[in-house]
């Protein structure tokens, strides 16, 4: 056993005591360094200390639900959140989201491919759930189309390429139609005519699937953000078949036979056919624009946080922005998020009064909205919550009302109002808005914008002025949002 006299001097004062034999000249260093050491560390007490009060004193952070149906337009809203706030960023991810405009081009040619096959074989698959075409008002394609048709499917390979690409960083191929059983054990042509929606699983980084690898000589130059030297980008394809996939979008026979199947390509998500100069050109960059139309479905859940500023850059908050699938399955996930959240924005996309559920052909998709704005309005842990209600998707609302398509005809209780988009649009308000005020559990105001959110103007205006007052009232308290 070791003893030790108390007179002596433990191991770590030992070590850090002076030497014995040091001059005066070596103290006086010593004692400056002691003393600017002290200053140092004493300097980074405060600082810690400062940001710990700082901590204490800032709002909690702001939270916000973007709720709605699929394809009401959550993502697109969240992408223009992420637009207005950190633009570089956004811009960064470009190269990701030019391979799913690639993949939404792809898709476009395939529903038509299929539209095709039906035509030339009437008997051979179910019609359309959206539309009333029937084998007796079939349309064949001549020779020429078919032929076409025949030197445009190998082009669907490469949204398997695409598609596995994404597989491996957290998609999903969730399929279109009604039956949402595993089609793995289909046949992969089987398959593309069952119908496929690429969507994204929100917890993983399936962007980093498509990012250029750092090469050190980053830049915010459009062309830097796209790996041009990939072996597997789909580019070169694309803008080999550009002028096929042109020939084929612009054939007459091509509208007429959609027409007659009940497809209208030009409203659905992820349309790009219009802009295949573009697209298909060597070195495509999407636009901002571009971006905003790129569809990929969410699936589950995913929280986005950004530190946002008011315009005096006086305060800063942090937000916490949650983004959801809104297909029925995903719904019942939504619930976990509904405790203590300040605001949401619930997006009913109204351009779709003449359409049903892709999960669920039996149920229009207003009448849906409506459901769900009904369910969220009364629901009591949400009853202190802020709802600011999106009647999107104006722009095709408007162009579907002017080439005629009627109101009455989905929701007879439009009655004899005219047929247009100011009428429509403020009876369809007074709907949302009696909900409100029949099934709130207590008194709430009722917050509505006609939006576009395709439009990054208009949008960044509406959301800019939710975001500020957001940042000025305590939302729980004071019970203010516009
Ligand atoms: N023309 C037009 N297109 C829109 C509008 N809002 C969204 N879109 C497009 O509609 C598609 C679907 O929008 P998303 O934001 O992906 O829909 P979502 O609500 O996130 O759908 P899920 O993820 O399936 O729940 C995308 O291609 C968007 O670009 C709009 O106001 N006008
Ligand atoms: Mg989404």
């Amino acid at each position: 056993m070791f003893s030790r006299d108390d007179s002596d001097p433990d191991p770590i004062t030992a070590a850090i005591a002076p030497p014995h034999d040091e001059s005066p000249h070596e103290r006086q260093i010593r004692l400056l360094n002691e003393q600017t050491a002290k200053e140092v560390s004493d300097g980074i007490d405060e600082q810690i200390s400062r940001e710990r009060q700082q901590a204490k004193r800032e709002p909690k952070p702001v939270k916000i639900l973007l709720l709605g149906q699929s394809e009401s337009g959550k993502s697109t809203t969240l992408k223009n959140f992420q637009l207005m706030v950190a633009p570089q960023a956004f811009r960064a991810e470009r190269a990701s989201w030019r391979a799913i405009i690639h993949l939404n081009v792809i898709r476009s040619v395939r529903i038509i491919l299929d539209a095709l096959a039906r035509a030339s074989n009437p008997g051979e698959l179910p019609p359309s759930p959206r539309s009333s075409y029937s084998s007796r008002d079939s349309i064949r394609p001549d020779t020429d189309l078919m032929t076409l048709r025949t030197r445009l499917l190998p082009l669907l390979q490469i949204e398997d390429v695409l598609v596995q690409r994404l597989a491996n960083h957290g998609t999903q191929s969730v399929p279109d139609g009604p039956s949402p059983s595993d089609t793995s054990h289909i046949p992969m042509t089987a398959r593309r005519r069952h119908g496929k929606e690429v969507a994204v699983n929100s917890t993983v980084a399936w962007k980093s699937a498509f990012m250029r690898k750092p090469t050190g000589r980053e830049s915010f130059d459009s062309q830097d953000v796209v790996d041009w030297d990939d072996p597997n980008d789909p580019g070169a394809v694309l803008h080999a078949r550009r002028e096929e996939m042109q020939r084929l979008w612009g054939h007459p026979m091509v509208r007429t036979i959609l027409a007659s199947q009940g497809i209208r390509l030009h409203e659905s998500a992820g349309f790009f056919l219009d802009d295949l100069d573009t697209i298909c050109a060597p070195r495509y960059v999407p636009t901002d624009d571009h971006v905003l139309r790129a569809r990929l479905k969410t699936l589950g859940v995913s929280e986005h946080r950004m530190r946002l500023t008011d315009p005096q850059g006086g305060i800063t908050r942090q937000f916490h922005i949650f983004d959801v699938g809104g297909q029925r399955s995903m719904r019942p996930k939504w619930v976990p998020y509904f405790d203590d959240v300040d605001a949401i924005i619930f997006l009913a996309p109204i351009s779709a009064f003449d359409q049903a559920l892709a999960e669920d052909p039996r149920i229009n998709r207003l009448a849906d909205s409506v459901e769900l704005w009904t369910a969220v309005i009364s629901n009591k842990l949400l009853q202190n919550t802020n709802v600011i209600l999106f009647l999107n998707k104006v722009d095709i609302m408007q162009a579907k009302l002017t080439s005629g398509i009627k109101l009455v005809e989905y929701c007879p209780t439009y009655g004899r109002r005219p047929n247009d988009f100011d009428s429509a649009s403020r009876f369809l308000k007074k709907q949302f808005s009696t909900i409100l005020k029949q099934s709130s559990p207590s008194p709430r105001i009722f917050y509505c914008h006609l939006t576009n959110v395709i439009d990054v103007k208009s949008t960044t205006y509406v959301l800019a002025g939710i975001k500020d007052q957001m940042m000025r009232f305590n939302l729980k308290e004071s019970n203010l949002i516009l």
